[in-house]
């Protein structure tokens, strides 16, 4: 059986919390010290899905404005975009928007419409005893005005919703699925994956 490469990013405002959804999937580990992104990092996880073995590339990257410049064929071919805000801060959901156009610019995807976005309102866990800010109901609504949009409240820190989202998400991003036949493509994505990467079966 033939692995699926998935690639997919995660955009959003600095500090809303994507480094710690990474890490919080891949690791099941969360810190609560700041270190932000500088431009990108991946993480590689493999999984079984669908009876499919797929291998997801995930690129975590940097929300400060700062370390934006991202080339355009850093996006493109991505399979699912992740958009991340924090559901205690109005301005990171206000973003949110721009971050989406964003990706469709440079993406260029065929479809813009139809191309598989996730929304995750992250730090839920967050109580100070005061009314949320970014209220369910606003995000439900942005995400019925984009298509409909998968939405995700998360906490990173309470283990809340991570893994449900991350597994909505690599669906998502199988319906752009490729073989991985294209090794030089691959490989310079990838630079550390070895050689030869073995066809293997699925085993879940
Ligand atoms: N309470 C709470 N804090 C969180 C949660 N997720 C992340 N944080 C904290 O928020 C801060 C920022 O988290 P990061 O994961 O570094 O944010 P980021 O979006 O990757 O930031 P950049 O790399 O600057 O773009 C850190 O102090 C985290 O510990 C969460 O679910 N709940």
């Amino acid at each position: 059986m033939e692995k699926t490469k998935l690639k997919i990013i995660l955009l959003g405002d600095s500090g809303v919390g994507k480094t710690s959804l990474l890490k919080r999937y891949n690791d099941k580990d969360f810190k609560q010290l700041h270190n932000s992104t500088i431009y990108v990092d991946l993480v590689t996880k493999e999984i079984c899905i669908a009876e499919r073995q797929v291998i997801l590339q995930i690129w975590d990257t940097a929300g400060q404005e700062r370390f934006k410049s991202l080339p355009s064929r850093f996006y493109r071919d991505t399979d699912c975009c992740v958009l991340v805000y924090d559901v205690n801060t109005l301005k990171t959901f206000e973003s949110i928007d721009n971050w989406h156009d964003e990706f469709i610019k440079q993406a260029n995807p065929e479809t813009p419409t139809k191309f598989p976005f996730v929304l995750m309102g992250n730090k839920t866990d967050v109580n100070n005893g005061k009314p949320r800010v970014v209220a369910k109901e606003i995000a439900d609504q942005w995400c019925g005005s984009k298509g409909n949009i998968v939405y995700f409240e998360t906490s990173a820190k309470a283990k809340i919703n991570v893994e449900e989202a991350f597994l909505e998400i690599a669906k998502k991003a199988l319906t752009n699925e490729r073989q991985i036949d294209d090794m030089e493509r691959y490989r310079s994505v990838v630079p550390t994956i070895e050689k030869e990467t073995p066809r293997s079966r699925c085993s879940c």
